[in-house]
């Protein structure tokens, strides 16, 4: 039987460039319907097309075309179930913070309540059971929400490294060591990030914040929720696995996806061969897509035998930019096995994490439409 719930959404950094492939992806949405969209004071008031520097390849959708921007106040957004935010981090602690209080559900691709004990921190292909946190969250909330929640996505660096790491601790049991060099496109720094002058000709061999968000979230994310004595949830970074990750980040003249070479230390001995590794990684599949969540790629990592691949010009569109792409398995003279993987820093980074983690909650019956 077909779907027909139709679920009104909010949109907030709708001019950003996160902010552009909500609207992008979501003015197509079988579930999803662009009711409302936010941005900054010097946004609102203006139809959408006058407010957004428009940066993507197909036009302003229609369905957003005759909208006017609102500041981002809970009180225009009231008639939303889902609200999606491509907020700025330096405004987006306040604003989603009201948000949730307003009894609004806010999927966030900012960086500022990741750390948060109660908040999930989900990269959808690979811990939406972290969601089961929602409804501590709520009770500890002064006062105690019924409906409004914070769900994060990673930073774009860490959903493309920890995908195929998740496939690899479900086959080969847990992971010890993870060394992982980033080259990540421009588009991750927002519009117009970093000056021609910078980046042309050159690489930029440091990224603010970067290395220490790869390193802490890839253990919330890969890590266990456990109860204490008491039945409340905790994150517990090394539940599952005692691993330590390093990350050396870099910025390279790409426009868009993120590209890293990843070396990993497996706890078992012997660990598994290269062919193994392949084979893992291919069967891979994502639990949102058999929950059903529209959005979820069919195929979650492709893994390319060709010596020359994955690169962000041929690759980053795999899946629509839903799924990440993996090739270079090979032995790791130091540590175990090595890869190079590389993921859509816009879609599957940002915006998709966003609108499947929404999908999943729906499924879960934590978000009404
Ligand atoms: N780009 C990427 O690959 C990724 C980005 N992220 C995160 O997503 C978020 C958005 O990133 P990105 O789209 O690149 O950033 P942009 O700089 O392109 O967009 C920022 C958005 O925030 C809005 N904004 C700025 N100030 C305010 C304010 N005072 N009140 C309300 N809205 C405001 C802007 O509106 P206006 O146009 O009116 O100024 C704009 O819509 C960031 O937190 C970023 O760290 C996460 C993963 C990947
Ligand atoms: N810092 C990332 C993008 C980003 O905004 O990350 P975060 O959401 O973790 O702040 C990049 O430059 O590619």
């Amino acid at each position: 039987m077909e779907d027909t719930r139709r679920i009104n959404v909010g949109i907030l950094g709708a001019t950003g460039t996160v902010g552009q492939r909500f609207i992008t992806l979501l003015s197509t949405h079988p579930w999803f319907v662009i009711h409302k969209l936010g941005a900054s004071p010097r946004s609102a008031g203006k139809l959408y097309p006058k407010a957004a520097n428009w940066k993507q390849v197909t036009p302003i959708p229609s369905a957003v075309r005759e909208m006017v921007v609102h500041e981002c106040k809970p009180e225009h957004f009231a008639d939303c179930a889902i609200i999606f935010s491509g907020l700025d981090s330096d405004v987006a602690g306040d604003i989603e913070n009201a948000f949730r209080k307003a009894e609004l559900a806010v999927f966030s691709n900012a960086k500022n309540y990741r750390r948060d004990p109660n908040v999930p921190l989900i990269v959808p292909l690979v811990n939406p059971s972290h969601l089961s946190i929602i409804a501590q969250q709520q009770a500890l909330h002064s006062p105690p929400l019924s409906k409004g929640f914070i769900v994060t996505n990673a930073n774009c660096s860490t959903t493309g490294i920890v995908i195929p790491l998740a496939a690899l601790e479900k086959a080969f049991g847990p992971l010890e060591q993870v060394i992982a060099t980033t080259m990540q496109a421009i588009s991750g720094g927002g519009y117009p990030g970093v000056p021609s002058l910078d980046i042309l000709d050159n690489i930029v061999p440091f990224i603010s914040g970067e290395e220490e968000k790869i390193e802490w979230e890839t253990l919330k994310i890969l890590g266990g929720l456990t109860e204490d004595d008491q039945g409340r949830k905790q994150f517990d970074m090394h539940a599952r696995s005692p691993l330590r990750v390093s990350a050396s980040c870099n910025r390279v003249p790409v426009i868009d996806g993120h590209t890293a070479c990843v070396s990993v230390r497996f706890a078992r001995r012997p660990p598994p061969s290269p062919q193994q590794v392949r084979e893992a990684l291919g069967a891979y599949t994502a639990d949102a897509l058999t929950l059903g969540a529209p959005s979820a790629p069919v195929h979650t990592i492709s893994v390319h035998e060709e010596p020359d691949r994955p690169q962000p010009r041929l690759d980053r569109y795999f899946q629509e930019g839903a799924g990440v792409s993996v090739g270079r398995v090979r032995q790791c003279q130091v540590l175990d096995i090595k890869f190079v993987v590389l993921a859509n820093n816009v879609s599957i980074g940002a915006a998709t994490s966003s609108i499947i983690n929404a999908e999943l909650a729906v499924l879960r019956g934590v978000v009404q439409g």
